[in-house]
């Protein structure tokens, strides 16, 4: 499938960005709420603050696809979607296989149709990236799950739902989509259900909150345990998607990586976890003035070290663009990738901008304080896209991104935004 070869990013690097940027709504809650949206079976749904990113364009495609009704408008960052027409439990792969989120789909589809068809999941190429907690959460609440591997290789998922019933379910580890998926089966399921081992994810909340307003029955979120007592049908509602936390850390290390300082509109501190312990020691100030987060680096970088974890843990989708950063800390930095196998293919990319970065598995070591130099560096996925971008914003001469739609598929006008702040970049796309 061709995926990414079509855009690029040019960044000529060494300028200190200044000024107020806005913080998108976040990507991770949005699609979990289209999916959420399908669930009802009559009314118009209104998402706000939503971020105009790809994998929003692609989940407005799939949900046309399985029959509603879906007006995205892109000014007013809204989308309204009308689910009491979908027709097809068939997700397809051209549109499916291109974002993760189509897997969000599916509890809609085995409420309103009994049935969902998979062709392809996608998303970001991180390595190993199994759904059963998934499926083994759908069966144990009575649904069939069977594979079919055609001759090139290619799978199908089939998932049949007769009327799914409340149990006990759990993940082996905090699952984000999973914790949504399963809560999202529940939702309209006969009795109840407990989850345990549920997803802490500010995102997880916002979505149980939109949940709630449609009408279902959701407690203990945030705890580890949600319970959930399954209603017999949930309306459409309006509900504003909470900021971007992964975007906003982007931004404090724009920030940082420049020397700059950025008011950034949305953010929330609290959102960032440990990332906001780990950016503070490295040298960052925060300053949070109700919903603008205040942010500047005045002096020299310190090295760090990160273990990625679950929320409120190091977020693996900062994990890349602090790595970014640390190649301009005074000394080693120690990173440990817990969550994902496939995250370290940035070091070469890096590697050819003048960083020193030693890869062993998941964990490395980050030699720093290097002159990061301009070069042609591939995103290889949509965290690296934005930790090449970083490196860039303080490299010498001009870096040019390519495979850059995986940058697209969750940041929104990047281009625009960094330009305002005083950065040297431009977006091409064949
Ligand atoms: C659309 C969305 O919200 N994407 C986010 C979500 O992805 P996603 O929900 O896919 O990530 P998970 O939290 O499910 O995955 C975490 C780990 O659990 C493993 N696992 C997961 C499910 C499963 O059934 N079996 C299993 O073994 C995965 O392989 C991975 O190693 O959370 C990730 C971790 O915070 C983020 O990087 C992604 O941006
Ligand atoms: C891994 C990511 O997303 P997805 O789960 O949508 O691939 C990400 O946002 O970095």
């Amino acid at each position: 499938m061709s995926m990414g070869h079509d855009v690029r990013y040019r960044v000529r690097g060494g300028r200190r960005l200044h000024g107020t940027v806005f913080i998108q709504g976040a990507k991770n809650a949005v699609l979990p709420m289209i999916g959420a949206s399908l669930m009802a079976s009559k009314g118009r749904t209104v998402l706000r603050n939503v971020p105009i990113i790809e994998d929003v364009r692609r989940a407005v495609e799939l949900a046309r696809a399985i029959g509603a009704k879906a007006e995205l408008h892109e000014a007013e960052r809204t989308l309204v979607i009308d689910a009491s027409s979908l027709s097809s439990p068939v997700l397809p792969a051209e549109i499916a296989a291109r974002f993760r989120g189509s897997f969000l789909f599916v509890p809609a589809l085995l409420h309103r149709l009994g049935e969902a068809v998979i062709e392809g999941v996608g998303g970001c190429n991180l390595g190993s990236r199994n759904l059963d907690f998934h499926y083994n959460g759908f069966k144990r609440m009575g649904a069939t799950v069977t594979e079919q591997v055609a001759d090139n290789g290619d799978g199908t998922i089939h998932i049949k739902a007769g009327d799914l019933r409340g149990g006990t379910l759990y993940c082996d580890t905090p699952s984000h989509t999973g914790t949504e998926n399963l809560i999202m089966a529940a939702a309209l399921a006969q009795g109840t259900t407990l989850i345990k081992n549920a997803a802490l994810e500010p995102e997880v909340l916002d979505n149980i909150a939109f949940l709630q307003a449609m009408g279902a029955r959701i407690s203990g979120g945030g705890t580890g345990f949600v319970t959930v007592e399954g209603v017999d049908e949930l309306t459409a509602v309006e509900h504003t998607v909470m900021p971007d936390r992964i975007d906003a850390g982007v931004f404090v290390m724009a920030a940082a990586i420049t020397g700059g300082e950025l008011s950034l509109v949305g953010a929330n501190l609290e959102h960032l976890g440990v990332a906001a312990d780990k950016l503070e020691q490295m040298g960052v100030e925060f300053h949070q003035q109700g919903a603008v987060l205040q942010v500047r680096r005045d002096r020299p970088l310190r090295p760090i070290n990160v273990i990625t974890d679950e929320y409120p843990g190091f977020a693996t989708d900062l994990q890349s663009p602090i790595m970014a950063l640390s190649c301009l800390a005074d000394g080693p930095s120690y990173i440990y990738e817990r969550i994902f196998d496939g995250r370290f293919k940035l070091a070469d990319e890096l590697g050819k901008m003048g960083a020193d970065i030693e890869v062993d598995g998941n964990r490395a070591k980050v030699n720093g304080a290097v002159r990061l130099t301009g070069a042609e560096v591939e995103a290889h996925d949509l965290r690296c896209g934005s930790a090449l971008v970083l490196a860039g914003l303080a490299a010498e001469g001009e870096t040019t991104i390519t495979s850059a739609y995986y940058l697209d598929r969750g940041h929104a006008h990047t281009a625009e935004r960094l330009s305002q702040l005083g950065a040297d970049i431009v977006r091409e796309a064949d």
